[in-house]
């Protein structure tokens, strides 16, 4: 795999990590924040609808106690036939009326069961007295109830058959000043109404209600779920607050938390909470106490609608662009830093290793990477310097080799390759420029006996000798060679036949005159040969040969010529 797509992919695979933990995170997080935020505004709604049930009712529950600590409505209760007192206490009574909110109010006496009501259309003026309890009577079992349970103070959902209303009774029992209960006043809102102040309020999302303190409810949008009559209703046939939830743990969990709550009834304001499911969605659920009523208050918030997830998709998508730019400069960081750099330096190490030391510019990133391509180009450099000079010691030692191959060590003239390749040379030059060339082939005579009387070493100084004559006796541009043993051969050109002839016999003269000298007198045979244009290298040598092997049989130390004409033999 290549490296960008390394650096690339586990860049990649590293960002997937961190988006997939970042999820994760990012949904326990809301998960939290929800759940706090909620919490918090559960407990705020809590005691907001709290405040507004109590401050709806204070006024009418205040009343209703001091209507039933009024000593007029007390006093008649304890002698209910009196005509006086009864006046008296109508009158009592109306007053009462007029600051009731919902203009209404009852009472019941208890030693005659008989019961006063009016309304605020005023519709039982002069006829207050409606109807009589009767223990008997199941829709009257409420009244009887509350004596027997002697609660002072009590609130009740139900509806008047006798009277054709259904309210939220404020029922106060009335007692005398030895305590005795003498009969029970109060007043009545309309439940409709009520409803619509206190719980039908048209806030998306939150549902507010209110259950008593068996956790019947009372006060709820929903009127087929209120209880009504809650306090003749035995155990078990109540419509408690656990109707509203389908799964049993969350039943549970609300029925724990209105435990909760009555073991710490004496701490105000406070609010339980816990997630729970209403009609397939997602809600918490606040619960508070009210002492002053001995109700519980519940609201339960629709998270899904208050706080929608995808309030929180921009910071998601905030988040997805964060990672997208930091894996696009990741990549140029990368790309411009790493692995451009290296791709450079890997196609300049591929060149260098093919030979060629020619390197265009490498990028050099201010890193580790940067200074390991300025050390190749140091390197580079380096090792171009040292390559060249090797090359040119190797092609001067190829050449010496060359040269060397070429000549002969003992005399330092051509050898028998150098001759051959100047033969060649010379035949193609004389092939093109029309002129012929001379040939000599030459053999010193009686070399043997000369070997075997003086030594070998000093037939090599003879040899040695006749070259510098041979050489001499030249002009600058012949070319003369060793051929092999005593013979040597020498290429004349520019050259013609006369010419031939004149350098052959100052050859073979000077051998003879300047050998004399040296005390070792030799003499040599030498045969000549002008080739014409045309020749070829047999040819040639095949002429010269036989014009020495002629001076040799006609008796040495002589020289003939071979011409394509003619032969000439010149005896010494
Ligand atoms: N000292 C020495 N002798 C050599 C060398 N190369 C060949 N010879 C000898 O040279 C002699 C050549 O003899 P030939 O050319 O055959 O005969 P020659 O004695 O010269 O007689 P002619 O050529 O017939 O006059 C041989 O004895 C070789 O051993 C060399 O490099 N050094």
């Amino acid at each position: 795999m290549r490296l960008k797509t390394r650096f690339l992919s586990i860049a990649a695979g590293l960002i997937i990590i961190a988006a997939c933990a970042s999820w994760l995170a990012y949904r326990e997080l809301s998960a939290d924040l929800i759940e706090r935020w909620g919490q918090q505004v559960a407990e705020i709604q809590v005691r907001y609808d709290s405040a507004r049930l109590l401050q709806s009712l204070e006024r009418e529950i205040g009343l209703a106690r001091q209507m039933a600590s009024s000593t007029a409505l007390i006093n008649w209760a304890k002698e209910p036939d009196s005509k006086a007192l009864e006046a008296n206490a109508i009158h009592e009574m109306e007053s009462f009326r007029d600051n009731f909110r919902d203009n209404s109010y009852f009472v019941a006496l208890r030693e005659s069961g008989r019961y006063y009501f009016n309304n605020e259309k005023d519709e039982y003026a002069d006829q207050q007295f409606r109807y009589v309890l009767s223990p008997d009577e199941p829709n009257d079992a409420w009244f009887y109830q509350l004596i027997e349970e002697g609660r002072d103070f009590h609130l009740n959902v139900n509806p008047d058959t006798e009277l054709g209303v259904t309210k939220l009774w404020i029922d106060v029992l009335m007692r005398g000043p030895d305590n005795q209960i003498v009969g029970m006043v109060g007043t009545g809102m309309n439940l409709d109404r009520f409803l619509q102040d206190i719980v039908d309020i048209n806030q998306e999302g939150i549902t507010t209600l209110f259950v008593d303190y068996n956790g019947a409810i009372q006060l709820y949008r929903d009127r087929n779920y209120i209880d009504f009559a809650s306090v003749i209703k035995p155990e078990g046939q109540k419509n408690t607050v656990d109707l509203l939830f389908e799964a049993p743990e969350d039943k549970q969990k609300i029925l724990g938390m209105l435990q909760l709550l009555k073991k710490s009834s004496g701490t105000a304001g406070h609010v339980e909470s816990g997630f729970v499911t209403v009609e397939g969605r997602q809600h918490l659920a606040g619960v508070a106490y009210l002492p002053a009523i001995g109700w519980f208050e519940i609201t339960l918030l629709d998270l899904n609608t208050l706080l929608p997830k995808s309030y929180l998709w921009p910071l998601v998508a905030v988040f997805l662009a964060s990672l997208l730019i930091t894996l696009m400069v990741f990549h140029l960081i990368i790309q411009s830093r790493i692995v451009k750099p290296i791709v450079g330096l890997e196609e300049a190490v591929e060149k260098v290793r093919s030979g060629s030391f020619i390197l265009h510019r490498l990028d050099k990133p201010d890193n580790e990477i940067g200074r390991l391509v300025d050390h190749f180009e140091k390197m580079t450099e380096s090792l171009r310097d040292s390559t060249r000079q090797l090359e040119n010691k190797v092609a001067q030692r190829t050449d010496e080799l060359n040269r060397l191959a070429r000549i002969d060590p003992l005399t330092g003239l051509k050898n028998r390759r150098g001759i051959d390749e100047a033969l060649d040379d010379e035949i193609q030059r004389s092939a093109r420029s029309g002129n012929g060339f001379g040939l000599i082939w030459l053999d010193i005579d009686h070399f043997k006996s000369i070997n075997d009387q003086l030594g070998h070493q000093a037939g090599d100084e003879i040899l040695c000798r006749v070259a510098l004559w041979l050489k001499a006796s030249l002009r600058p541009y012949d070319c003369p060679g060793r051929w092999g043993g005593d013979e040597f051969v020498i290429l004349l050109s520019p050259c013609d036949p006369t010419t031939l002839k004149q350098i052959a016999r100052r050859i073979r003269e000077s051998v003879e005159v300047e050998s004399r000298k040296t005390g070792t007198p030799v003499t040599i045979s030498v045969g000549g040969y002008f080739s014409e244009p045309g020749d070829n290298t047999d040819r040639v040598l095949r002429n010269a040969d036989q014009a020495l092997y002629r001076a040799k049989k006609e008796g040495r130390n002589r020289v003939c010529i071979n011409t394509p004409e003619d032969t000439e033999i010149n005896p010494a």
